[in-house]
């Protein structure tokens, strides 16, 4: 569905930073206790660019590392309103969960095992990464699927594809799907130049223009009776935060479980769309800022601790199952997170903005992310984008998919 500037969404406002309580849910997420309270993200309409909506970007990313975006950079060309084009509408999401969902539940096992992943592109199973693997013993109960962009100069995918992905109609959609979400990316990164007072608005798209961007199509499946899921020691996807610059991520209606860590120490529920969301059906874009760009500004854009649970409707006494009859748990749960970051050898120096410098005596000692292979900002200062991940990528998945 196309949005119209001004018309649908407002234009950066509604940025409410309260958490308010919600009805009562059952969480079963491993050993940490789960979030009891759901929080009111801010949201942009990013048609329009100006340092203005930048600035307050900028805040939101400082103050929660989290926001929503809508609208898009081609919503707001010359042919305006209805005739307007947007980047990322509803039919143009829904085609690649739906190619994302023949692959989790139609690919055989030999389909599955000749993308399997290898320089963090392709397929990983069940149990196979752990993101947190201080607190859980064995991986994520996820599966998903690293889609790096193709390589613009030959127009050839950078990995091998299942036949879900290649044949034509989908590896059109795929590729379109990847520009895109290049092009919103590239508004964000903009947008958060502007924001930081930096002189040259494309100072971060000049990095990130030769590297390849991450499509990550994730499924995480029900659990059928009688799985060997432990509540009380698993989860869908542990607690992280991102490794690169910004993260685009697209959720689906009636699939919730993402949660982000806030300053108190609480979890907190991040809801599928802000309340009163003009568009149930298609959830405006979640967008995170990731390590690197915490790094970047001295600790002022917050990378901040993510993590994705099984959540379970509080159901009523009489209709919860027997013990003898066991009961699936959860939900299928579909994401897409589009990892966006700087080219491997893009060295990481803070960005050239006073907000920036002031605070860079402050920041030398800080911790930058969370999970395996995470760093100081004295470490980062000496080493490239490529290395950081590289080192991210070893700890959570262990050396051999990262070889
Ligand atoms: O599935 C989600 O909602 C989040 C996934 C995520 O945080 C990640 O893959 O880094
Ligand atoms: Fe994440």
């Amino acid at each position: 569905m196309k949005q119209t500037p001004g018309s649908t969404t407002p234009r950066a406002t509604v940025a409410t930073f309260s958490t308010v309580t919600m009805p009562a849910v059952s969480v079963a997420n491993g050993a940490a206790p789960a979030a009891e309270s759901s929080i009111d993200l801010p949201l942009f309409d990013i048609s329009h660019e100006s340092s203005e909506l930048g600035r307050e970007i900028v805040q939101a990313a400082a103050k929660h590392g989290f926001l929503w975006i809508s609208g898009s950079p081609s919503s707001s060309s010359a042919n305006d309103g209805d005739q307007g084009s947007y980047d990322l509408d509803a039919a143009t999401v829904q085609n690649v969960f739906d190619i994302g969902s023949r692959f989790f539940k139609g690919a055989s096992g030999a389909e599955k095992a000749a993308c399997k992943i290898t320089k963090n592109r392709g397929f990983v199973d069940m149990k196979v990464e752990n993101l947190d693997p201080q607190s859980h013993a064995r991986g994520d109960f996820k599966q998903c699927f690293n889609l790096a962009e193709p390589d613009p100069d030959t127009c050839a995918w950078r990995q091998p594809l299942p036949p879900q992905f290649s044949e034509s109609a989908a590896d059109a959609a795929l590729r379109d799907f990847h520009a895109r979400c290049r092009a919103v990316a590239t508004r964000v990164l903009r947008l958060i130049a502007l924001g930081l007072g930096i002189e040259d608005a494309d100072w971060f798209v000049k990095s990130h223009e030769k590297s390849p961007y991450t499509v990550r199509m994730l499924y995480y499946p029900q659990l059928p009776a009688g799985t060997d899921y432990r509540a009380d020691a698993d989860i869908r996807a542990g607690a992280h935060s991102d490794y690169g610059s910004i993260t685009l991520l697209f959720t689906r209606p009636g699939q919730p479980g993402l949660e982000i860590l806030q300053d108190d120490g609480n979890w907190a529920r991040v809801p599928i769309s802000p309340p009163g969301y003009h568009d149930p059906d298609f959830p405006p874009i979640v967008v995170n800022i990731g390590d690197l760009l915490q790094f970047w500004t001295n600790g002022l854009l917050k990378s901040t601790v993510h993590r994705v649970v099984l959540v379970e409707e509080e159901q009523p006494l009489e209709q919860r199952p027997s013990a003898s009859t066991a009961a699936a748990l959860g939900t299928d749960r579909y994401s897409i997170a589009v990892f966006v970051q700087p080219a491997d050898e893009t060295v990481l120096v803070p960005v050239p903005s006073r907000a920036v410098s002031e605070r860079a005596a402050a920041f030398q000692k800080v911790q930058i992310g969370s999970g395996g292979g995470s760093a100081t900002a004295e470490t980062l200062g000496q080493t490239t984008a490529g290395e950081h991940l590289l080192g991210r990528l070893r700890a959570t998945y262990g050396i051999a998919v990262t070889g």
